[in-house]
């Protein structure tokens, strides 16, 4: 049985994945270790078979022990340990959360239901280092992947409504917060429907640009706001997010020379776990409405094809409906003004499940499963 040391197993991320590995008994099948960086010797958690206590992340000894190394720890973490593990001449499986590795010429950027065939051809050729890919690149893929399956698309555009979630625990708590401090400014008077609502919107104003208003985390407003910027900042005048979006979309398909371009803006909004994205879409040709429909149902079995109506657009196609489960929505597909290889598209997805933890506890099934 292989041996799969654990770590960030206790991180938002991490919690997440260790879930859906409960949930789908895939502790059965391995020989888990957990390590922690801050709390080695206590005792493991209960994944219904003795563990071992907890080892030290940062002993490279230890890592060297295991089979198959699985990381929710982060990129500082990756960043401290990986080189040093491998220089040891480990030959071990590394599958990561983080986007260290991610554009490293001997790694792999992991969605078995997008790129089964290049992690298979890669697992063939060697590859040892698997990394999830970015939460919106993941959902993308998982709503888009009939079209691109099939060559049609000629580019890409996202414009991204990323939840709070993506930038950590901590943010989440603060967007709360945020909500809680707006709905206090309004006070007992949002309980009169004839009170002036201008009244309540410049009380909630000025409590939006007090300096009371908490924003330790996100440094600006996002509840009763959003941040149109994600990440660090690049020379070509992408934010970090936006980059990551081409870059990361071509490795996974595996497209080494004619790169598709997708390029588009990345925003903060005020929900809680899942991303959304409008994407418009430039079709290599004019393929007819029914067969888009047909294709992008197909692709995979999260997916599913909301109709282009109202009702249905806004019930099903937003975060409130899809959180906490693996369900990619896609919908507002039209054609666009632009002509007919135009195409419109919104999706969204759960950005801990299918956008970081589900394709890394694919990626150890596969490798167990081998
Ligand atoms: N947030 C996201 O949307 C995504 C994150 N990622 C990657 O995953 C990494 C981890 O992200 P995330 O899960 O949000 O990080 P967290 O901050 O939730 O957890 C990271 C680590 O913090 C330590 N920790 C300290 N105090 C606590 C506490 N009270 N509760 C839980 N853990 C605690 C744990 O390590 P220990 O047990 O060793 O003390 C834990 O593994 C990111 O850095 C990123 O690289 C990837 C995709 C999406
Ligand atoms: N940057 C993403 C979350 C994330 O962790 O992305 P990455 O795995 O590419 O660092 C967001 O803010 O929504």
């Amino acid at each position: 049985m292989n041996k799969v040391g654990l770590i960030g197993w206790r991180g938002m991320v991490g919690s997440v994945l260790m879930d859906r590995m409960r949930r789908e008994n895939d502790f059965a099948d391995i020989e888990p270790v957990f390590f922690s960086t801050s709390q080695t010797g206590q005792p493991g958690p209960d994944v219904g078979k003795p563990v071992p206590a907890l080892r030290d992340a940062h002993s490279i000894e230890a890592l060297a022990e295991m089979d198959i190394v699985v990381t929710c720890q982060g990129g500082d973490y990756t960043g401290a340990v990986y080189d040093d593990l491998r220089r040891t001449g480990w030959q071990g499986y590394w599958i990561d959360a983080a986007s260290t590795l991610r554009m490293a010429e001997d790694s792999m950027i992991v969605l078995d239901p997008v790129n089964a065939g290049v992690i298979r051809q890669g697992l063939s050729d060697g590859v040892r280092t698997f990394v999830g890919g970015n939460c919106t690149v993941s959902l993308m893929l998982m709503a888009l992947g009939g079209l691109l399956e099939h060559d049609l698309v000629e580019w890409i555009s996202p414009m991204t409504y990323q939840a709070a979630s993506g930038s950590g625990a901590q943010h989440m708590r603060e967007l709360l917060r945020q909500m809680g401090h707006l709905h206090a400014a309004a006070g007992t008077r949002l309980a009169d429907p004839a009170g002036a609502i201008l009244d309540i919107d410049r009380d909630v104003s000025e409590a939006l640009r007090s300096a009371e208003y908490p924003a330790d985390q996100f440094g600006v407003p996002l509840a009763g706001s959003l941040i149109p910027w994600i990440d660090r900042a690049m020379d070509s005048g992408q934010s970090r997010e936006e980059w990551k979006a081409g870059v990361e979309t071509n490795k996974i398909l595996g497209r080494r020379t004619n790169p598709l371009p997708i390029d588009g803006l990345c925003v903060r909004i005020g929900a809680m776990r899942s991303h959304a994205q409008a994407l418009t879409i430039k079709l290599r040709r004019d393929v007819p409405m029914a067969d888009i429909e047909t294709l992008l149902a197909e692709a995979n079995d999260w997916v599913h094809v909301v109709p282009n109506e109202p009702a249905a657009s806004q019930q099903q196609l937003t975060p409130a409906a899809v959180s906490g489960g693996l369900d990619i929505p896609v919908g507002r597909l039209r054609k666009l003004a632009m002509g007919d290889d135009y195409l419109s598209a919104f999706t969204v997805g759960d950005q801990l499940l299918w956008g970081a933890a589900e394709p890394l506890r694919r990626m150890l099934r596969l490798l167990v499963e081998d």
